[in-house]
């Protein structure tokens, strides 16, 4: 299970400081998928950098399977897989080269490792990539390659940051219908996305950042409720019309 405590990151810019993440707490349990989602700038990816332990927070900490960000770093990283609309590859490898040598990373034993390529290759569809360079793959390929590549240690969390970016709707369907599989064999899903319609079908519980905070958290009923609006869209439109910029401060330069 994954669980963020207080998390909090501020950034320093050349006219003051700004809060990316401020006192975000949420939980996910194994078998859940939970839609972290808001505005662009909202501190989705600021988030998710730091359960990575990519970014040190500036308080609070995040905890897998009992730890810590903060005590034991490597135990916490061991047991998450990422995938990022914006992984890349090494092009000179081929995919098969490539996914064994992150399993090699991961400490993962190279018979294990074969039958894992194996097993989530044929889930996937990528079998007939495997000795393809890496470099040469779609945009589509690319993204199953990169969710093979987050899920070869066999972690029990799973953050997606984007994963549906750039790809066509038969892509994206690929990309939903393997996080519903990774909910049904116990993984702990954290998905970040803007295909806000997907989100509304596929994720348990949702939590709606803006300005760094939660604003909304809860089943799709609960967030209903909270927010007086029916969708995702009309609740993002809402929280919009605060700051028609869509950043998370005025003096913010832009996302990244
Ligand atoms: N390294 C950095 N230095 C300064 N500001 C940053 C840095 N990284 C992020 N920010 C700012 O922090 C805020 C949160 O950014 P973050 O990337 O977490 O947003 P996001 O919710 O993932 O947005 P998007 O949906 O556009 O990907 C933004 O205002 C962004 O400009």
């Amino acid at each position: 299970m994954l669980e963020t405590c207080d998390l909090e990151k501020k950034f320093q810019l050349e006219h003051g400081e700004l809060k990316a993440v401020d006192g975000l707490s949420f939980s996910v349990s194994p078998g859940e998928v939970y839609g972290l989602m808001g505005p662009n700038g909202a501190g989705k990816t600021t988030t998710l950098r730091m359960i990575l332990g990519l970014l040190e927070p500036d308080g609070g900490y995040a905890q897998v399977d009992g730890f810590r960000t903060d005590q034991d770093a490597d135990a916490v990283k061991s047991r998450l897989g990422f995938v990022s609309a914006s992984d890349g590859v090494y092009p000179w490898l081929s995919v098969r080269e490539m996914l064994l040598y992150f399993a090699d990373l991961y400490a993962v034993e190279p018979d294990v490792a074969e039958q894992r390529l194996a097993m989530l290759a044929e889930l996937l569809g990528i079998d007939t990539l495997l000795d393809r360079r890496a470099g040469a793959l779609s945009t589509g390929q690319r993204q199953r390659v990169t969710l093979v590549r987050g899920l070869i240690h066999d972690p029990p969390v799973m953050l997606l940051d984007e994963p549906t970016r750039g790809l066509d709707v038969v892509g994206s369907q690929t990309i939903f219908e393997y996080i519903d599989h990774l909910r049904s064999v116990g993984k702990a899903v954290v998905v970040c996305t803007h295909r806000l319609d997907e989100a509304e079908r596929l994720c348990d519980r949702f939590g709606l950042l803006h300005f760094g905070r939660l604003r909304y958290e809860g089943s799709l009923e609960q967030v209903r409720q909270q927010s007086g609006k029916q969708t995702l869209v009309e609740m993002f439109v809402d929280l919009l019309a605060e700051n028609p910029t869509g950043s998370s401060a005025a003096s913010t330069p832009g996302t990244h």
